[in-house]
């Protein structure tokens, strides 16, 4: 049985992930932190879902606090916390303002839950996911990001609906930033099983359309409804699963690489790992020529923001003279 405690719990996409994690039969225990001043905000989130478990009938014990160290113990920890981007704004625009919000909390955690697994959700992911692991101290393969998951979903989806096929029966990946130097992974895309360019229908596939959308999604939704809170929360807690019951699923997160993929590495981005209950692990693959050349410049692309980020981080934790 498995303790989680989800960062940011009074934000949109902490409250949906909570409810979607709860109904994880390894899950014992849940503790929702938010800001000091929330605690009622945070009590009658605690209230409220405790109803959904009495209706659902299910057993896990909730309670909520203000403060990092009561994460101890936990199996996994989310962080949810972080402004979000207003409609107009990139995702890159949070990177310094939430980078501080996630060193501070990621040197808690890794002092205070040594052995937890950290996982991002706060934007830009990629560039936070580097971040908590330096200021954790946690190893590569306990922290990770929600990464270029909730495109691959996004992606399998539209093919699902193109082809009139069940949604399990495509398997396809988006590497790299979860922004818009993504990159699809068509060699890597299956119908049932069957490689899609072996499909007499492929020519006709609208991929830069398709590509464009999921490129896109996220600021759609926010324009229209001010926050992405399903997909994403959905998303979270099938990797929540999938660590939790060991399942070694290979999933696309943001993973520390070293060369995994064509001996380009040394940066946290979107890429095929392994997951189990001992963490992420990514998996070394080979790609098409121009799917090597995206994520070449993806790569470079998050590891300018990444450094500027950790360098502006520096210089702002410095003692004053
Ligand atoms: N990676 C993904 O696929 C993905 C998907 C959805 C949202 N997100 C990101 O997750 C984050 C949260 O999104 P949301 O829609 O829930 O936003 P929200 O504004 O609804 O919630 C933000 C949460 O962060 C907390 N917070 C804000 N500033 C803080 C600070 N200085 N210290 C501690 N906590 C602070 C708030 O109290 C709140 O609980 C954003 O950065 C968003 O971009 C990522
Ligand atoms: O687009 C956003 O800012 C939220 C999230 O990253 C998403 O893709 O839903």
């Amino acid at each position: 049985m498995a303790k989680v405690t989800i960062l940011g719990a009074t934000g949109n996409v902490g409250m949906f992930a909570a409810h979607a994690i709860s109904e994880i039969p390894h899950v014992s225990e849940m503790l929702l932190v938010g800001r000091p001043g929330r605690e009622n905000f945070l009590a009658g989130c605690c209230r409220d879902l405790s109803d959904s478990f009495a209706a659902r009938g299910n057993d896990v014990h909730l309670s909520y606090s203000t403060g990092l160290f009561d994460a101890k113990g936990s199996d996994i920890v989310i962080c949810a916390a972080g402004v979000p981007r207003r409609p107009g704004q990139d995702r890159n625009d949070l990177a310094f303002e939430n980078a501080k919000i996630v060193a501070d909390a990621a040197a808690t955690i890794g002092r205070s839950s040594p052995d937890t697994i950290l996982f991002l959700v706060t934007n830009p992911v990629d560039v936070m996911t580097a971040v908590a692991l330096k200021y954790s101290g946690l190893q590569p393969r306990q922290v990770f990001g929600l990464g270029t998951h909730l495109d691959s979903m996004r992606l399998k989806s539209l093919i699902a609906h193109y082809f009139r096929v069940h949604v399990s029966e495509v398997h396809t990946r988006i590497i790299g930033e979860h922004g818009n130097s993504m990159v699809p992974l068509w060699s890597a895309t299956t119908i049932g099983g069957i490689q899609i360019s072996n499909l007499p229908t492929f020519s006709g596939l609208p991929k830069q359309e398709m590509i464009e959308t999921v490129r896109t999604s996220g600021e759609a939704i926010i324009r229209d409804k001010g926050a992405t809170v399903y997909g994403p929360g959905e998303a979270i807690a099938t990797l929540v699963r999938t660590i939790l019951g060991n399942e070694n699923r290979i999933l696309t997160v943001s993973s520390y690489i070293r060369s995994e993929i064509h001996g380009i590495g040394d940066v946290c981005i979107g890429v095929p790992a392994r997951i189990n209950r001992e963490g992420v692990f990514p998996v070394p693959i080979r790609i098409e020529e121009d799917e090597v050349a995206g994520f070449r410049e993806s790569v470079e692309k998050i590891r300018n923001l990444t450094d500027e980020v950790m360098e502006r981080l520096e210089a702002d934790l410095k003692p004053l003279k």
